[in-house]
Formats: structure tokens, C-alpha cells, sequence
């Protein structure tokens, strides 16, 4: 890759000064905020890693692990924020060797969230470019998971991109990426193999240097096997039994954002397996935007295409136009959305209500106190 005449060692000037922070997705729009919140001796950087509240961080120079301070820990608690591989923070380095602090987090881009186990919306990644979306063709092939996978890659705000691997296993690959064509309008479907590397280069096509993409697939789909193949070698973490203390099995690297030779930056979260669809985190316009353009001839503007009069998605149901599996599938995935909507509405009431039955015993205490 060429670089540019100005980013020589030693002769960045002052007013761009983590221009070298561009291959790891560095940006004008981030360069700007950080301007404007970045207090003096602070320095930006991207979470490669982030586990129990630490955070393994790429800065200009190299990497730091960092725990967020006292005021920052707070702000995240209140906001319900966790951080995630592919966030920015700010963070401070004291003098010497003691760790780094991280001080602040700058707004995230386009995120991938799900529906955690708690109900709370959890972002899985951060700043994204793109979004991939592996599917095995073996006993992977799964088209209703690509739909709700499909639901969150277009809710992440960021380009989704269907990746059929294993193509070496299928025999004709054509098939498939017809199938798969017909339940994702408007998306790129690529057919690869990472084991004889067949493919691959429209993967990387769609990650230039400064881009970053995440990997996204049910268990056994083949992710860490792409990654490897995009690296060139094996870097994926390795889990092994831990003998000295026989706690079992754990990961001997934690690291889920991994920079490509000559390309961009690539997350791959081991932790996205099964995904719940938010309100906030899926896309079910784009994801069935056939539907969505049926709907827009429907006769009440608030159609929920049952069995109103002048439906035109029950019309091309009727007339063929529209897959009734599909439609299915479709209603399915909508009662989930609405579902969690309700949820997470009744949970914000109910902390509503908490905390003004805090304040009012708060106040009776005072009052008692001094009368
Ligand atoms: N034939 C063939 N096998 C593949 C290919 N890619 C992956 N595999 C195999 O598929 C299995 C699963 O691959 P992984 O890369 O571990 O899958 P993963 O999506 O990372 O799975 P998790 O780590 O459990 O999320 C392994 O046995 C791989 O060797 C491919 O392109 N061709
Ligand atoms: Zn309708």
C-alpha cells in the first residue's frame, strides 16, 4: 500500500497528529469529535479486546490495556454502556509504566446490538463498515437464521454482505446464491472457500484499508476459518485446559479486532452466535424490503397486513407474487421486535418508578431529620 508522503515517521504534522491510527479506521469525522473532547495529554485509541470492564486498546503507538476511570465507569453504568471490540475511547497514560485510563467513549457509528439475556439492547461491535454474514455450505445453510442475521446487519446501519463459505463442499455454488438471493434484495451474496482460497478476493474487495467489517454466523459456520485465511496464518485464539488449576477450558487470547495485511480491520466476536432482534438493532424494512414495497400500496397507511381491506401484501400473497414461507417468516421476526419493544418500555417504567420511590424516601428521611 502506498503511504502517504506526509505520514512519514517522525513528520506528521501537528494538526493531524494520529494520522497513523487511519489503518486502524481513524477518520476526519472521528479526528473532528476527538477535538472537540479530547482534553489535553489525552489520547484516542480502539479496543481490540474488552473484557470485565478492561480493555486492551491500539493507540498511535502501540497497545495498552486500560480500566476506565471512576467517572467514566459511572457515566457507562448509567447509560447501560459496555464496551465492545471496535469502540474509540480517549484514555490517559500516566508517566512511567502504571496503566493507562480510559476517560471517555466517542459516539458510536454504525454498531451491531442485540437482544441480550437481561432484555437490555448489547452492542456486539462498533464503527462498521460492512457486516458478514458466513453461512456454511453444509449442514449450515440455514436460510430463516440468515433472515434474522440479515435483520441485524441492515439495523447495524452498516452494509450487510451474505459470505456462503465452504463452496469447496457444494458442488455448484449457483444454486445456493440464488436461494439465498431471493431472501436478501439488495445484498451482495459471495460464494468462497477458505480452504482453497477460491473467492476470497471479493471478500476483501469489500475491506480497504481504514474500513472495518465483523463476522457474523451461527457456530461451526466457518468465521475463524475465513479470518485465518484473510491473515495467512493462524491467529485465531487457540482454547486449551488450563492443568496447573484444572479450571477447564478458557481462551488464551482474547483479541477479536485483527488488522488484515494491506486491507482493513476485520472483528470477529466468538460471542455472536444466537441472536435476539431489538427494537433498536433490526432493520425488518430493509431486511424484507419486497414486503415493504407491497406495503406501501396498502389502503390504511397503518397496515399490519392481515386481513385489512386493500392489503397489496395479502394481494401478492394471493397471486403467487409472494413466497407465503417468506411472509411467515416475516411476521415471525416483527412479533419478536415488538415483543422486546414492550419489554424494554416496561423495564424503563419500572426503574422509572424505582427511582421516584428512592427520591420520595429519600425526601421523607430529610424531612425527619429536619423538621
Ligand atoms: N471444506 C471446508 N471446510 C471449512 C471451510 N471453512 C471452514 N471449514 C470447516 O468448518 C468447521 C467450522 O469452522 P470454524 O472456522 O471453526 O467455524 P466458526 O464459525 O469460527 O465457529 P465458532 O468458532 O464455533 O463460532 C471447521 O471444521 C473448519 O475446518 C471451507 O472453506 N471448506
Ligand atoms: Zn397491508
Amino acid at each position: 500500500m502506498h503511504q502517504p508522503a506526509n505520514a512519514l515517521p517522525g513528520h506528521a504534522p501537528a494538526s493531524r497528529p494520529f494520522e497513523s491510527l487511519q489503518p486502524w479506521g481513524w477518520s476526519p469525522a472521528l479526528a473532528e469529535v476527538c477535538q472537540d473532547r479530547c482534553p489535553p495529554g489525552a489520547e484516542p485509541g480502539r479496543v481490540v479486546a474488552a473484557s470485565r470492564g478492561l480493555a486492551l486498546v491500539q493507540t498511535a503507538t502501540g497497545e495498552t490495556w486500560c480500566a476506565p476511570t471512576g467517572r467514566f465507569r459511572a457515566r457507562l453504568q448509567a447509560e447501560d454502556l459496555t464496551l465492545c471490540a471496535g469502540d474509540w475511547l480517549l484514555l490517559e497514560r500516566p508517566p512511567g509504566d502504571g496503566r493507562a485510563s480510559a476517560l471517555d467513549l466517542l459516539p458510536r457509528g454504525p454498531s451491531l446490538t442485540r437482544q441480550g439475556a437481561s432484555g437490555r439492547p448489547q452492542v456486539l461491535a462498533a464503527h462498521l463498515d460492512v457486516v458478514f454474514l458466513v453461512m456454511g455450505l453444509d449442514r449450515n445453510f440455514n436460510l430463516p437464521r440468515l433472515e434474522r442475521l440479515l435483520a441485524l446487519a441492515w439495523g447495524s446501519g452498516a452494509r450487510p454482505v451474505v459470505v456462503l463459505t465452504k463452496a469447496d463442499l457444494a458442488g455448484e455454488a449457483g444454486p445456493f446464491v440464488a436461494r439465498v438471493e431471493g431472501v436478501a434484495p439488495g445484498v451482495a451474496v459471495l460464494a468462497v472457500s477458505a480452504l482453497t482460497e477460491t473467492g476470497l478476493d471479493g471478500l476483501r474487495a469489500c475491506l480497504p484499508p481504514g474500513a472495518t467489517a465483523v463476522l457474523v454466523g451461527s457456530s461451526g459456520a466457518g468465521k475463524s476459518t475465513l479470518l485465518n485465511a484473510l491473515m495467512g496464518e493462524a491467529v485465531r485464539r487457540t482454547r486449551e485446559v488450563r492443568a496447573s488449576d484444572g479450571r477447564g477450558r478458557h481462551t488464551t487470547s482474547l483479541r477479536e479486532l485483527f488488522r488484515l495485511p494491506d486491507l482493513g480491520c476485520l472483528i470477529d466476536t466468538p460471542g455472536i452466535r444466537e441472536v435476539g432482534l431489538c427494537a433498536g438493532g433490526a432493520d425488518l424494512d430493509s431486511t424484507f424490503s419486497d414486503l415493504a414495497a407491497w406495503a406501501a400500496s396498502c389502503r390504511f397507511r397503518d397496515c399490519t397486513h392481515g386481513a385489512e381491506p386493500g392489503c397489496a401484501v395479502q394481494a401478492a400473497l394471493a397471486e403467487g407474487r409472494l413466497d407465503p414461507e417468506r411472509y411467515g417468516h416475516y411476521l415471525r421476526l416483527r412479533r419478536e421486535v415488538a415483543f422486546e419493544a414492550a419489554r424494554s418500555d416496561a423495564r424503563l417504567w419500572r426503574e422509572r418508578e424505582d427511582k421516584w420511590k428512592r427520591i420520595g424516601k429519600m425526601l421523607k428521611q430529610m424531612k425527619k431529620e429536619r423538621p
